[in-house]
């Protein structure tokens, strides 16, 4: 809804605060009546989608309001028992998406012995190939995405010991472009969400010199846009989610301070739905959990107080990390 007047993606009148209790509401009843549309649509998402919503309200203090045996309870019957994946939902295939976003929300809650942990590691060990890479679930799609949600898995389970770390960190070498970016696979364009991806490899492997920092930090910093906000790639249009892309990376990087916060922070306060709550991809569109995740979440790395600090190589709350005692490398 462009109106009259409109400075790029930035709508007259926009908030310029966080609707913290819109917020809550709008995450807390996501999904609640089982017969809206996007209830039945994310379906094939479902894990992850809880992952989004609970992460999202854990961000704002509010875990103790959710149901978590249920949530536990859900994610268990979700585990196949033969491979030892973790499923988006009750009948369908375990994938590695999945497998992670189930770990991350009973890391969050301390509850990882509800689940076969050496089930999920044989299905995640299973995945790698011999160059190194790993496939998203038995039907064979690499990508560099799942090189990263099988590391991250095993880091939050302790048993990174388990695959060839050494050929994995070859692979997604392999994939890293001359702009210093990363694609999908080999000679794949660089893109925002799977620099994320390739740096959140690296950070748990603990292997970022491979990386070249700030000619990759440049490319980041050359994805915003006059409206303040971020794109994934260049030429295309500004987007909430790319907001925590590019900036979980540029943290890994140590060069968050290169990218103008100010003016991020308007443009993702301009995609809060002043109605429902919720935060959507640009101003005036439907909100959904995944971007009121990764919009409050990118909030917090700008060092919003009232959002709890989130890690940005696991995008789980920090205390969690703390207490899991895990140190995914970060350059400073
Ligand atoms: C599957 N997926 C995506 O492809 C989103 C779609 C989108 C959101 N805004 C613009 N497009 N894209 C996305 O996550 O791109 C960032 C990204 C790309 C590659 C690797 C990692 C992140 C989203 C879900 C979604 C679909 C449609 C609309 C909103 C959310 C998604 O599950 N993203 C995953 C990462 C991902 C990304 C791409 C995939 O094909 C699969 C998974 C995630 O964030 N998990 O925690
Ligand atoms: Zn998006």
């Amino acid at each position: 809804t462009r109106q009259p007047g409109c400075k790029g993606h930035l709508i007259q009148n926009a908030p310029v605060t966080i609707l913290f209790d819109k917020h809550i509401e709008f995450l807390r009843d996501y999904g609640k009546n089982e017969d809206n549309y996007e209830f039945g649509m994310t379906d094939y998402l479902r894990v992850s989608g809880m992952y989004w919503g609970l992460t999202a309200l854990e961000l704002l203090n509010q875990s103790h309001s959710t149901p978590q045996d249920e949530i536990v309870a859900f994610i268990k019957n979700c585990q196949d028992p033969e491979s030892g994946g973790i499923s988006a939902c009750l009948g369908h295939d375990p994938h590695l998406l999945h497998t992670l976003s189930g770990v991350q929300i009973l890391a969050m809650y301390d509850r990882l012995e509800a689940i076969d942990v050496e089930g999920v590691i044989k299905y995640v060990t299973s995945l790698q190939q011999p160059d190194g890479s790993f496939t998203g679930d038995k039907w064979g799609e690499v990508d560099t995405r799942f090189s990263f949600c099988a590391v991250a898995t095993l880091s939050l389970l302790k048993r990174l010991d388990t695959i060839d770390v050494d050929n994995a960190v070859k692979f997604v070498e392999s994939c890293m472009n001359f702009d210093g970016g990363f694609g999908s696979r080999p000679l794949s364009e660089s893109h925002a969400g799977l620099i994320y991806c390739c740096l959140g490899f690296l950070s748990v492997t603990n292997r970022l010199d491979i990386v070249k920092r700030d000619v990759l930090a440049w490319w980041l910093c050359e994805r915003q846009l006059p409206s303040g906000g971020l794109n994934g790639r260049p030429e295309k249009l500004p987007d909430v989610c790319y907001s925590w892309w590019v900036l979980s990376s540029l943290t890994i990087l140590g060069r968050l301070h290169w990218i103008s916060g100010e003016k991020l922070k308007k443009f993702i306060l301009a995609c809060q739905d002043t109605e429902s709550g919720g935060f959507s991809d640009r101003p005036g569109d439907i909100p959904d959990p995944y971007h009121s995740l990764f919009g409050m979440a990118a909030l917090s790395l700008l060092g919003n107080p009232d959002i709890k600090p989130v890690n940005p190589t696991f995008c789980m709350p920090q205390y969690v990390i703390d207490r899991m005692q895990l140190t995914p490398q970060i350059l400073r």
